[in-house]
């Protein structure tokens, strides 16, 4: 496999930029206006699987950047949750709040259904599990919808519980001590994701600053932080990377730390939600140079991919909880790798999953549907 991550050079072409990845997809339908692109990075592990953003790119190629960064993220996220899916991701180009329609994602179910079962689809950023309802009809390719509808139900639960698992041993690492209410967080997006983390940290007693662009969440926390022990306070978006809690927690968009703003960062750590949280790779050496730890994003908000992978066993609350557990345990281990080997954090949580790959494209060619027959998770 390439783990080069040419994406993002604008100067590069696009079959330059898609080089490392198996497939991408670009999806037109005039009718429901539907414009999305699929994009397959690495099937070694299994069929590939990733949700489906939808946001209002500037432009195709800003699309096309995130989608394969993401599905890039999604092969080594795969490879660490130790689920046997490989790395793949969409978005759909649109306004969440204006732009869908139950057509349009019965359009993207069609393009997603013609991939014949090497990718498997869910819940993202800027989209929701009635949306893939939509999808659904046309497609048995689609997890985490409601268990009323064959699914395994809401997969930002896992992926919440994951990252206080993660927070956990950030602050274990940080203050000797795994307890919630000993640190402050800065939490930044309070969507499926950072809202439910919010809420835990709050029954734990902890204070949590909080920034959305979404006015309505605002109100819902600070609500919530009169029933519960932990303190809530309101911060500007602009702001919320610059408070004085210990710990950062991204849970919205992507690149949130970058060249730019590294130097202000005022906290002792970052662990959050978000996909690809560093502009660049690189950013992780800064990080360490400055004392900042980093725990990998795509190791902290495993949890939900953890949920879907299970639906192949039949959906089991249970199982995927004891699962997400494991974040806990590699959250650690990727912190003294990092110390013992005087590496990133990144680079040893890279190395973890490259090796595991490796391993395992000793066994496997690269995934056909037919060569798999338990993939065929539901019933046409
Ligand atoms: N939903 C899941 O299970 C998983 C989500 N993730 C990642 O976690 C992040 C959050 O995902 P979800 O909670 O599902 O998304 P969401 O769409 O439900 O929530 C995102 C939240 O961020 C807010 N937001 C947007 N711009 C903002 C800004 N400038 N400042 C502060 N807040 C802002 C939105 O208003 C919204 O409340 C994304 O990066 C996603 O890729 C990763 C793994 C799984
Ligand atoms: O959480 C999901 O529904 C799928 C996994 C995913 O797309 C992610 O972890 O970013």
């Amino acid at each position: 496999m390439n783990m080069l991550n040419p994406s993002t050079n604008p100067t590069l072409s696009i079959m330059e930029k898609i080089a490392g990845h198996e497939q991408v997809v670009f999806c037109n339908d005039p009718v429901s206006g539907l414009q999305a692109i699929i994009a397959i990075h690495d099937t070694t592990l299994g069929p590939a699987l990733g949700g489906c953003r939808m946001a209002p790119y500037a432009s195709v190629d800003e699309a096309l950047d995130d989608v394969l960064r993401l599905s890039r993220g999604m092969t080594y996220k795969c490879a660490a949750a130790d689920v046997d899916f490989g790395g793949g991701k969409a978005v759909i180009i649109g306004n969440p709040a204006t732009d869908k329609s139950p057509e349009l994602f019965r359009a993207f179910g069609r393009f997603v259904d013609s991939l014949g079962g090497r990718f498997y689809t869910g819940t993202d950023m800027g989209t929701t599990m009635d949306d893939f309802v939509h999808a659904s009809r046309e497609t048995s390719r689609i997890v985490g919808i409601p268990e009323a509808f064959g699914g395994s139900g809401d997969s930002s639960i896992p992926t919440a519980e994951g990252v206080v698992y993660g927070l956990r041993a950030t602050i274990e690492t940080l203050f000797g001590s795994d307890d919630l209410s000993r640190a402050t967080y800065a939490i930044q997006g309070l969507g499926k994701v950072g809202f439910k983390v919010a809420e835990q940290l709050l029954l734990a007693g902890a204070t949590i600053y909080v920034s959305d662009v979404n006015e309505a969440a605002l109100a819902a926390i600070v609500t919530q932080a009169e029933m519960a022990p932990g303190t809530v306070r309101v911060v500007s978006p602009h702001e919320i990377h610059l408070t004085d809690a210990d710990i950062f927690v991204p849970c919205a968009y992507g690149g949130v730390i970058h060249a730019q703003n590294i130097a202000l960062l005022p906290c002792k750590a970052i662990c959050g939600s978000a996909n690809n949280q560093l502009a660049e790779e690189q950013l992780a050496h800064v990080l360490m140079d400055r004392g900042i730890l980093y725990a990998p994003d795509y190791i902290v908000n495993g949890g939900g991919l953890i949920q879907v992978a299970d639906e192949l066993y039949g959906a089991n609350h249970e199982r995927v909880l004891l699962k997400t557990r494991h974040i806990y345990d590699a959250v650690l281990e990727v912190f003294k790798e990092s110390q013992a080997e005087n590496i990133t954090t990144v680079e040893a949580a890279n190395r973890m999953c490259e090796k595991r790959m490796q391993i395992r494209a000793k066994h496997n060619n690269i995934f056909t549907n037919t060569t798999k027959p338990k993939w065929d998770i539901r019933n046409h």
